[in-house]
């Protein structure tokens, strides 16, 4: 199995920090996991870079023959790359062993969300090639304002009758009124479907202290949970919660 962490957000929220906070841990816990950057813009990093994009094309070098400015070089990339991504990933990927675990450190543009559906069809080869993928959104707690999550493309919705308890979904409410409404032979898939919806963390936000290891360690075994990340890493971690004891944290 393969799995991956594709860390987004929008420019500056701390995704390049956050790839390279998880690098040190895993190499504190000694656990194998590799830093991809998918960012074409990028200049500096804190973290070894196992893939670089930046070898395939970089928004220095469009932004000099199309003389244009750094937004419009940075889809012109993305565009590029649409054709040429899934070969350079799938050469640079021989190099690694079965079980590999990569992280991919995006741009922060939202620019290739909305124009270029490249990220998209990403994840979809990743998916084609055995990978399972957890989407790593990074908020910026410094906003100091209210906050609100917003479902868009509800037009695409067939069913809207029962969308407003779950816009306000708090899982164990759900449950309790679910159950009170329908026959006792629903309680169990009622049950799995709470369930669906608390694995997908559709209103949740995960803490993140990048001073702390254990909050770290928190993110990781959340985003661990999410793609299944394989019971031989369990056991791994458990054979090194004796060092992990001897760390402060
Ligand atoms: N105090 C504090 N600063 C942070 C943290 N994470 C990131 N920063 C700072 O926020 C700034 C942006 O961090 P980056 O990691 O470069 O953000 P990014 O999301 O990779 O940015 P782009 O790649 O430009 O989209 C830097 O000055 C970091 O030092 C954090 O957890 N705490
Ligand atoms: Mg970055």
């Amino acid at each position: 199995m393969r799995y991956a962490q594709l860390v987004i957000g929008p420019a500056g929220s701390g995704k390049s920090t956050y790839c390279s906070s998880l690098n040190q841990h895993c190499e504190t816990i000694r656990r194998t996991m590799h830093i991809v950057n998918l960012d074409p813009a990028a200049e500096v990093f804190n973290y070894p870079v196992a893939m670089d994009i930046r070898e395939l094309v970089s928004v220095d070098v469009v932004m000099e023959e199309l003389k244009c400015g750094p937004n419009a070089a940075l889809i012109r990339c993305m565009e590029y790359l649409e054709d040429s991504l899934y070969n350079w990933l799938d050469e640079e990927l021989e190099n690694f062993t079965d079980d590999d675990y990569l992280v991919f450190d995006c741009p922060g543009q939202i620019e290739i969300f909305t124009h270029v559906p490249v990220l998209k069809n990403f994840v979809e080869h990743l998916k084609k090639n055995g990978f399972n993928v957890c989407a790593v959104y990074l908020l910026d707690s410094q906003l100091e304002l209210p906050h609100v999550n917003i479902l868009s493309k509800m037009d695409l919705l067939q069913d809207k009758s029962n969308i407003a308890e779950f816009l306000d979904a708090e899982p164990r409410t759900i449950l309790a009124g679910l159950d009170q409404r329908m026959a006792p032979q629903f309680a169990k898939l009622n049950k799995a479907l709470i369930e669906l919806v608390e694995q997908y963390s559709m209103v949740r936000f995960t803490p993140l202290d990048l001073r702390k290891e254990r909050s770290i360690q928190y993110v990781l075994s959340e985003i661990d949970k999410c793609i299944q990340f394989g019971e031989d890493a369990e056991v791994k971690i458990r054979e090194l919660d004796e060092d992990m004891d001897q760390l402060e944290l």
